[in-house]
């Protein structure tokens, strides 16, 4: 594709088409969009992050996509959100009033084209078996129940917590930044929006605020295609998880801390039809909007 008009947002793509779609957003509209590098992959591979900006020295809201290799909706939604937004600023008057006061970080984290991988792939030392899953990795709740310390299973939580260069990155960046006030962990599949605590039943301490927002942002996102989504602690809602991401992001003090877990519920599961790819990300895109717009006016 010559420009991101004409880029096919209703298909997969693999690493290669992500990462020039990004250069094609950036160069398509220097004003509003930069790509940073906040880290390598275990295999060297830049961690690009999509910033968007009007301004200097402004509060950040962070979302990512893609942390699980496997669950492609979510790097697919994720190309169409940066879309999205270059697309409505000016024209969308909340998206225009959030960007014009807030920076938008979007990490679509391109991955070789791994079909059923969850995990990173680094060599276990002393497992023939590879990686770590990214969301057990963090400094929450680290080795608690919910994740595993057997580098063979699925919910691996690494040998030490942020050992991951994948998981390290982002805490760099969330420590260095500063003033992220929502950070938002796109993942599949379920439909679920969660929010923390994900190792502890001890409610959150913004609980009643995080689930009323998180009943006005699944409402949102049925309005459009009438998708059936729970919403809840983690814990309660999916199950117990320790060493996840936004338990971490919430604890340093990013109130507005949520999991997306999108289309479906397991009819095709991971393995999502391509043609579900737009129709997810705009209803994911109205539930994001309302999160966005609610920590811009708090
Ligand atoms: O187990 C996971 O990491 C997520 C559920 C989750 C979500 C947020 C924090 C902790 C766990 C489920 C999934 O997205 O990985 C889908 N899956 O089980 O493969
Ligand atoms: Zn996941």
């Amino acid at each position: 594709p010559r420009s991101t008009d004409d880029f096919v947002y209703t298909t997969y793509h693999n690493l290669n088409s992500i990462n020039s779609f990004m250069d094609m957003l950036v160069a398509e509209n220097s004003n509003l969009v930069s790509k940073i590098v906040i880290g390598q992959s275990y295999e060297n591979r830049p961690l690009n992050v999509l910033k968007f900006s009007t301004g200097a020295n402004r509060p950040g809201m962070w979302i990512d996509t893609g942390i699980h290799s496997r669950e492609w909706v979510t790097q697919a939604s994720g190309i169409w959100f940066a879309k999205k937004i270059v697309t409505d600023y000016g024209r969308d008057p909340v998206l225009t009033d959030i960007l014009n006061n807030y920076d938008i970080f979007l990490e679509i984290v391109t991955r070789p084209l791994d079909r059923m991988w969850r995990k990173t792939r680094k060599p276990n030392s002393g497992s023939s078996c590879v990686g770590v899953d990214p969301n057990r990795n963090w400094d929450a709740g680290f080795g608690g129940a919910g994740s595993s310390g057997n580098p063979c299973t699925q919910t691996y939580r690494g040998p030490s917590a942020h050992s991951e260069r994948e998981v390290k990155a982002i805490v760099d960046f969330v420590k260095s930044h500063g003033k992220l006030k929502a950070f938002v962990s796109i993942h599949s599949y379920s439909q679920m929006l969660l929010y923390p605590y994900g190792y502890t039943s001890t409610p959150a301490k913004d609980k009643a605020e995080l689930h009323e927002l998180a009943r006005t942002a699944v409402s949102a996102l049925q309005s459009l295609y009438n998708t059936r989504y729970t919403y809840g602690s983690i814990i309660t809602t999916i199950y117990q998880a320790s060493g996840g991401t936004i338990d971490w992001t919430y604890n340093q003090g990013v109130k507005y801390s949520y999991t997306f877990e999108l289309r479906d519920t397991g009819r095709y599961g991971f393995l999502l039809p391509a043609d579900q790819i737009v129709p997810t990300a705009e209803e994911t895109w109205l539930a994001l909007m309302a999160i966005m717009e609610h920590t811009r006016n708090n």
